[in-house]
């Protein structure tokens, strides 16, 4: 599939979520990171001047930061808006019961406060990530934010966790690990099919040193995939099932 179809099927995703979770009413939203939210911010933007008049938005990371203060969004942050009405982000991949790997970008500590500060947590992706067990098809690892100071204990701590080979995220255009926004590191560590997301997350979380883990355990209330078709899927959450 071309990476101008996957694109596309983004922005389906995204001007759904946009459309189907941001009504008039709505006053604080909060924004994931990475390339799936550019196009919710692109929508939200469609709806024009008046509609986001009243709006506060409130970012994950530098990258949604910067996507909110260009386009002339108002501002928040989480410590004025402790309580979001609608977090949209994206995810690495989805399972059956949404559960979700996150991190992808590095952001995925600001990125679970703002989906657990949020009434309504809802997930845009591409089919790439829909799948029915995490491990599925994403098999670059769960990302794991530590400081840096701990990172070869926490490294060998998940090998004893039964993660074969966890790897310390390096940067692409600069020698040296990745710096979260939180001035962290991240490693990823794969550990093939996780059956068990809850059970894995509280394990990692207990290692000393490690700040959060990617996985995003009965969060999110549903997950809008974009086919190469040109559909939408929707997956929704059982605990929501009843609204
Ligand atoms: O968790 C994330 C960043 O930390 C992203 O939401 C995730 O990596 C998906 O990104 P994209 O929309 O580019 O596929």
């Amino acid at each position: 599939m071309s990476s101008s179809l996957i694109d596309d099927a983004k922005r389906r995703a995204a001007y759904k979520a946009v459309d189907e979770y941001i009504p008039p009413t709505t006053k604080v939203v909060g924004i994931g990171s990475g390339s799936t939210v550019v196009y919710v911010i692109e929508r939200i933007l469609q709806r024009g001047k008046e509609a986001n008049n009243n709006v506060v938005f409130i970012p994950s990371s530098f990258q949604s930061k910067e996507l909110i203060v260009q386009h002339g969004l108002t501002l928040g942050d989480v410590d004025a808006y402790p309580e979001i009405d609608v977090t949209i982000d994206g995810a690495d991949e989805v399972d059956e019961h949404l559960n979700a790997i996150k991190g992808g970008g590095g952001c995925h500590l600001r990125e679970k406060v703002i989906a657990e500060a949020a009434k309504k947590f809802i997930i845009v992706a591409d089919h790439r990530k829909n799948s029915k067990v995490l491990g599925e098809n994403w098999t670059r690892g769960v990302p794991i934010e530590v400081i840096p100071f701990a990172y070869t204990r926490v490294i060998m701590a998940l090998k004893t966790l039964g993660c074969g080979n966890p790897v310390l995220r390096m940067a692409k255009a600069k020698a040296g690990p990745v710096i979260t926004d939180n001035g962290n590191f991240v490693i990823d560590a794969h550990f093939g099919l996780i059956h068990d997301p809850d059970d894995l997350m509280r394990k990692i979380k207990m290692l000393t040193g490690v700040v959060e883990v990617g996985l995003f355990v009965r969060l999110a209330q549903i997950a809008y995939f974009g086919n190469e078709n040109g559909s939408v899927t929707e997956k929704k959450s059982v605990l929501y099932e009843t609204e």
